[in-house]
């Protein structure tokens, strides 16, 4: 009781629009762990050109499940028309081993998308029990991203919420765009706070805040969270930060909204991923990097930081392409390092 009045008082001061000391100072008291959500096999891969094998995928779930990891976004069951990559979704999704202890879900866009989930679940029951559903806060990329309005995505999403929950499912909403639409510029806080309320009275247990071009500031996400407090009357906590890095300021708007009372983070091993709807935006903040400055802020997240570069330099390599954690490479920098040290000193004593 206490806590959800704190909670709530939080919400308050932050709904008043100032980022004071004490305001930051009031959240960082709040409680220190923050949920990672592993965002790679789905958002990470789903916009590499050339198809990853299906093994590769179930292999990188299989991997980040033993970083400690509690939510792993395992794939979409979107049209493979428009997102090729995701068109082995059942496969990865049938075929992955799965740990009791975390929760793998789907990106699921309409009805068609959950009949598919719920046909697969028919044979491979327990596979996962969450999905998310995903709409914008600029119309512009609604229609990019979902070939429909905004309006119209609410009502195919509260019909698909409906029937995932009658299903035992749980709901996790997206709200894409909210620091700025790759078509329309600048958006709307308040167009940002409109979207989170419907998914919230629609029934989503966490609402993600996307700011799907990493062109956001931390004054720029911290209007959209302050926004979307406001319009939901919900604490800070419901809420998760999923910030792409094409800017550079992915990390800083993650420790923002983190010092804001926000306790779940999307992000990607190896800074993996982009958006096909979104042209020029990088990858998603990496979990290297939110895990490292997290744990040195003091923030507890229950995963191994060395675990976690290990899988993102892996599955870099098993892509062809560059690790993009700084703190990835920094780290098997060092490591390198130690070894060639402890090896040369190795080699004096013979
Ligand atoms: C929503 C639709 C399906 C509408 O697409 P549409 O073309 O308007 O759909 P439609 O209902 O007219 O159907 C057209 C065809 O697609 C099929 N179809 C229809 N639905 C499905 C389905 N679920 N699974 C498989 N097939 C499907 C349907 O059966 C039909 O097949 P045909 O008769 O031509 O053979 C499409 O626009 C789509 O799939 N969009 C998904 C785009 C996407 O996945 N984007 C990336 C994920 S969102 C994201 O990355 C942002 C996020 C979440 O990370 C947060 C952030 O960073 O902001």
């Amino acid at each position: 009781m206490h806590r959800i009045s704190t909670l709530r008082s939080l919400a308050r001061s932050t709904l008043s629009g100032v980022s004071s000391r004490r305001t930051l100072a009031t959240a960082a008291t709040r409680g220190n762990f923050v949920k990672i959500v592993e965002v790679s096999p789905r958002d990470g891969l789903q916009n590499e050109k050339t198809i990853v094998p299906t093994a590769t995928k179930i292999e990188l779930i299989r991997r980040l499940a033993e970083t400690g990891v509690p939510v792993i976004e395992a794939g979409s069951f979107v049209s493979p028309k428009w997102v090729p990559q995701m068109g082995d979704t059942p496969q990865v999704v049938s075929g992955m081993p799965v740990s009791p202890s975390i929760s793998y879900p789907v990106l699921v866009p309409n009805m068609r998308g959950l009949e598919g989930l719920q046909k697969l679940l028919e044979t491979h029951k327990g596979q996962t029990d969450e999905i998310a559903i995903f709409t914008a806060a600029s119309e512009s990329f609604c229609k990019a991203n979902t070939n429909c309005s905004i309006a119209e995505s609410l009502t195919r999403l509260e019909e698909v919420t409906a029937k995932a929950k009658a299903m035992g499912l749980k709901v996790r909403g997206y709200v894409s765009v909210v620091a700025g639409c790759p078509y329309e510029g600048a958006v709307d806080p308040e167009a940002v706070g409109r979207v989170s309320k419907a998914l919230k009275d629609m029934g989503c247990y966490e609402v993600s805040l996307g700011d799907t071009i990493g062109a956001g500031t931390p004054s720029v996400v911290e209007a959209a969270l302050n926004a979307s407090l406001k319009h939901t009357n919900a604490p800070a906590e419901y809420f998760a930060a999923h910030c792409h890095d094409t800017m550079n300021t992915g990390l800083a708007n993650v420790l923002h909204m983190v010092r804001l009372g926000v306790r779940t983070v999307d992000a990607a091993v190896g800074g993996l991923g982009g958006c096909p709807y979104s042209p020029g935006a990088t990858g998603n903040i990496d979990t290297e990097s939110v895990v490292f400055a997290l744990h040195a802020e003091g923030y507890e997240t229950g995963t191994d930081l060395n675990k976690l570069v290990d899988v993102g330099e892996w599955i870099s390599g098993e892509i062809g392409r560059r690790n993009m954690s700084n703190a990835g490479r920094a780290m098997l920098a060092q490591r390198k390092l130690k070894a060639d040290k402890a090896a040369k000193e190795g080699k004096q004593r013979l």
